[in-house]
């Protein structure tokens, strides 16, 4: 009952999607919890007030009815003394406010594009337009000569007799024309009675993708929380009724927000209290580690430990964290205040950087923990972020999270819950632990490997439509054949992916390309034969050595 309501709370308040710029979101926050509470209205809001601007903009540009200025209102003959009305007045005689022009996501999303500069209003928009007629053909002349006056090119005309009572027919018309003018001429049919409905649909409107962070720079738009579990909001949470330690967790929340790109990571004096909950559950895992812990696991941890990274006594400070991974695998850790949308979770993998939480779990609950602290980033990610496949499994995932529908980053946070978060996998026939959650609870750790729960063998197709819960630990685990066969079945499964771009992360830019243009592929492809030659001449060097 506890965990039903303590999900149905929780739910209230999640956020589920999104790289905040897209969403109309400044990019950073000054109080974790009033964000919170703030942000689940913002979301509702946010999308009202973004129509409402666009409208007024709309509205104030002073344009006037091409349309009915060029080409005479339809039906002139019938209603000459209504001429001047004729714009305003809708079919049964009613005024057409400015209100009901409703412009459609995808008008906004063009909106947006022409305002960007003043070429990119000028810019030559391919775009289709579904034209609901009330009168006969008649009314197409009209529309070709309106769209003739925008100078737009009708590259597809289409009609077929409405469905719909009231309308005679359909048209769609598929046009090519400066953004600017699109704009105009989609007002400017609005305003006439003769049509039902003027709608931009939405597959020919940009040949842009989605917004989506292009260089890891971008991501200090992101960072949005989830608001999940927090020690303010809910009650089940181990720091609900400590003072103290939700004053600690604003102050540590507050490096997040203050972060940029590039900053190094302020470190964090941590309270005797946190270092000994850091060396309870360390030396935990220490002792669970060789007999539970996969392979790849075991070897990056000793590297940390050598490092002198991992030690018992002190928490590790992510820049040093950091620093190391950037020397392995390439990854760099950023500070994030608390459970991050799993959309701007993901898009960070992309350009190899890991969101780091910096607090520390409650001191009453060193085993387990609902949210991720930072024992569970360091223990549980950490060391598979410095092995080098691993590394590379994690960035293909965050490519493929951007620019995704939410029904795919649904699912992709679905796999990656069941294999980096808690999967398990066959080592020698033996079950071991290579999820970041297993490693870090040693509660539920002992739970996974014990029999009460349910396991079954890792298949994405089927995993990724698995319901799961986040506040106790999981009554099904997926097994993998081993931790090759996990990272294999899941890159396989996510390149079938339906998206319909393909991007490349180029590591000397930091930013990340659609693969949309032959150019940019001949400059790859150029760039892949160069490598190829020192790769051929490496081989033969080896070759000839060998009978020196
Ligand atoms: C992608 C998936 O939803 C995953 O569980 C994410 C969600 N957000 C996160 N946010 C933070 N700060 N740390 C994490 O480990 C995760 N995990
Ligand atoms: N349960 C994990 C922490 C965690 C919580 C929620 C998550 O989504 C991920 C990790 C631990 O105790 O270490
Ligand atoms: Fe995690």
């Amino acid at each position: 009952m506890a965990v039903a309501a303590a999900q149905k709370n929780r739910e209230m308040f999640a956020i589920k999607k999104s790289y905040s710029i897209e969403n109309g979101y400044p990019s950073r926050r000054r109080s974790l919890v009033d964000d919170a509470r703030f942000e689940t209205l913002v979301v509702k809001q946010t999308k009202q007030s973004v129509l409402e601007e666009a409208r007024a903009r709309a509205n104030d540009s002073g344009l006037e009815s091409d349309f009915i200025q060029d080409t005479a209102p339809f039906g002139e003959d019938q209603h000459d003394e209504n001429k001047n009305v004729q714009s305003e007045a809708d079919a049964d005689g009613t005024i057409k406010s400015d209100e009901d022009y409703t412009l459609t996501e995808e008008e906004i999303i063009l909106q947006n594009a022409a305002g960007e500069s003043a070429e990119a209003e000028k810019a030559i928009q391919k775009a289709a337009l579904l034209l609901r007629m009330r009168e006969g053909m008649g009314t197409l002349s009209r529309i070709l000569k309106v769209i003739d006056n925008y100078k737009g090119c009708v590259e597809h005309l289409e009609t077929r007799p409405s469905q719909e009572a009231g309308i005679q027919f359909d048209a769609l018309v598929k046009v090519s024309m400066s953004r600017s003018n699109l704009l105009q001429l989609i007002r400017s049919l609005r305003q006439s009675t003769s049509f039902a409905g003027v709608s931009l649909l939405s597959d020919n409107i940009s040949n842009k993708t989605p917004w989506f962070p292009r260089h890891a720079s971008d991501l200090d738009s992101c960072n949005h929380l989830m608001t999940k579990f927090e020690p303010e909001l809910d009650m089940n949470h181990p720091g609900f009724a400590d003072k103290q330690y939700r004053e600690r967790r604003k102050e540590i929340a507050e490096i997040a927000f203050g972060y940029k790109y590039g900053d190094p990571i302020p470190s964090i004096v941590y309270l005797e209290t946190e270092n000994s909950t850091w060396q309870r559950v360390f030396n935990t895992v220490l002792e669970l580690m060789p007999k539970h812990a996969c392979r790849e696991y075991k070897a990056a941890f000793g590297k940390l430990q050598a490092a002198d990274i991992f030690v018992p006594h002190r928490i590790p400070q992510l820049e040093d964290v950091s620093n190391f991974l950037r020397k392995h695998t390439g990854f760099t850790l950023r500070p994030a205040a608390g459970l991050l949308t799993a959309r701007d979770f993901l898009a960070s993998l992309a350009f190899r950087v890991f969101q780091s939480t910096q607090y520390v779990r409650h001191a009453n609950s060193p085993f387990h923990t609902p949210e991720p602290d930072c024992i569970h980033e360091l223990l549980g990610h950490i060391p598979l972020l410095a092995d080098p496949s691993f590394a590379q499994f994690s960035q293909e995932i965050g490519l493929a999270s951007l620019g995704a529908s939410d029904s795919e980053i649904e699912k992709l946070s679905t796999v990656y819950w069941f294999t980096v978060e808690f999967g398990l996998c066959k080592e020698n026939q033996q079950l071991k632990a290579y999820g970041a959650a297993l490693l870090s609870s040693i509660g539920e750790l002992l739970h996974a490997l014990s029999d009460k729960p349910e396991l079954r063998p890792f298949e994405p197709a089927s995993t990724s439509l698995q319901p799961y819960q986040d506040q106790e630990y999981q009554p099904i685990y997926y097994v993998a054949e081993s931790f090759e066969d996990a990272k294999d079945k899941f890159r396989r499964w996510v390149s079938t992916m339906s998206r319909p771009f393909e991007v490349r992360f180029n590591p000397h830019t930091e930013r990340v390309e659609v693969l949309d243009s032959v150019e940019k592929l001949e400059t790859l492809i150029w760039q892949l034969n160069t490598e190829m030659l020192h790769l051929t001449n490496a081989v033969n060097k080896l070759r000839g050595s060998q009978f020196e």
